[in-house]
């Protein structure tokens, strides 16, 4: 029987990492500064933590300034938003990225809104939002974004192959079935209310996973020889006991003779979602000083 090709995310995000970091290293040499990326952290959620140590070094080994805010879990939505407009105000901030979820006393859409959206590296604010429906210029969110990278590498032009979104969030579901648009699929967003998930699946010459229920889709879904791209990071228990790890949306050992390629998890998306987001912030810093964006990124 034949077996999927496994999609190298991490080494494609690699790649990514290391073109960003010589367009870092053109700007710095033509406007004398280096781009800047605000991470703001509320709150000591372990796997928060984890995704900005992450970001953070990933920054600086691309040349970049991260500056980490780390707020106690108590914080004021008004203390919230005036560090927000603090940084909208800095000139040496290019991106800010407030991480996600918040506590439950601030309110996340006004904090989206306060950003500016010429630093919404995230591509969350509502300004941005419109822009990617309409088909305008803006930021795009890292995480669809970088599956869409994943997909053209693989399968070259998307035209007219029929793609499943499983989950519509507005930080991956949504962007991604208006980005699968933009690249002329035939798009159906799938969610918790869709009536024979395994029937609309198995139409998918395409499958987006981003539901975050473990190996909720199963191998006997899927259409022989889709291409099936795992957004969904789940901390399961090991075998071992007391210890955890993670797995995707999608049964990905059923998954592995019926599809002709899926990404894995971990290594597949997440490390797109980091080099995305650095890409976003050197477009951001070029934009901002009028400089041409780097071709190929
Ligand atoms: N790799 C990466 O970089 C990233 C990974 N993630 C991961 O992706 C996953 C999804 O994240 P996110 O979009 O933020 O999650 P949300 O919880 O915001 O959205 C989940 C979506 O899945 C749908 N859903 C839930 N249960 C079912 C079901 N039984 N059948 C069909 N659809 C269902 C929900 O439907 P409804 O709207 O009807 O409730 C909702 O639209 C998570 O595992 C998360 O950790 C997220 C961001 C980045
Ligand atoms: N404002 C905001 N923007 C985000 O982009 C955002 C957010 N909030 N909140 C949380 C989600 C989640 N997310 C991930 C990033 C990297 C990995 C990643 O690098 N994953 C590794 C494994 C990491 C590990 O071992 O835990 C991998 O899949 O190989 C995963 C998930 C970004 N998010």
């Amino acid at each position: 029987m034949s077996t999927a090709a496994i999609i190298d995310g991490a080494g494609f995000a690699a790649g990514l990492r290391a073109r960003v970091a010589e367009g870092v290293a053109a700007f710095r040499e033509r406007t004398g500064r280096a781009p800047g990326l605000a991470v703001v952290l509320v709150g000591e959620d372990p796997a928060s933590q984890v995704y900005v140590r992450n970001k953070g070094r990933a920054t600086a080994e691309a040349g970049m300034v991260s500056i980490e805010h780390k707020l106690p879990a108590e914080t004021s939505q008004a203390d919230l938003l005036a560090l927000v407009r603090e940084l909208n105000a800095d000139p040496s901030v290019d991106g800010i990225l407030v991480q996600l979820p918040l506590p439950a006393q601030i309110n996340e859409n006004a904090v989206i809104a306060t950003i500016d959206p010429d630093k919404d590296v995230d591509g969350f604010n509502p300004v941005n939002v419109g822009r990617l429906a309409s088909g305008l210029h803006g930021f795009v969110p890292c995480t669809p974004l970088g599956c869409i990278m994943l997909l053209k590498d693989r399968l070259g032009d998307l035209s007219g192959l029929d793609a499943v979104v499983v989950g519509r969030s507005n930080i991956v579901g949504k962007p991604m079935a208006q980005l699968l648009l933009k690249e002329n699929c035939t798009v159906t967003i799938a969610h918790s209310r869709t009536r024979d998930l395994p029937a609309i699946v198995g139409r998918a010459d395409i499958v987006v996973a981003a539901v975050g229920r473990p190996r909720m889709i199963r191998g006997d879904w899927l259409k022989p020889g889709a291409t099936v791209i795992d957004v969904g990071i789940n901390r399961v228990p090991a075998d071992e006991p007391g210890k955890t790890r993670l797995v995707g949306d999608v049964a990905f050992d059923e998954a592995l003779p019926v599809a002709a390629a899926i990404t894995p998890v971990p290594k597949g998306v997440g490390p797109m979602t980091i080099a995305v987001l650095l890409r976003n912030t050197l477009v951001s810093a070029c934009r901002r000083e009028r400089v041409p964006v780097p071709e190929g990124l």
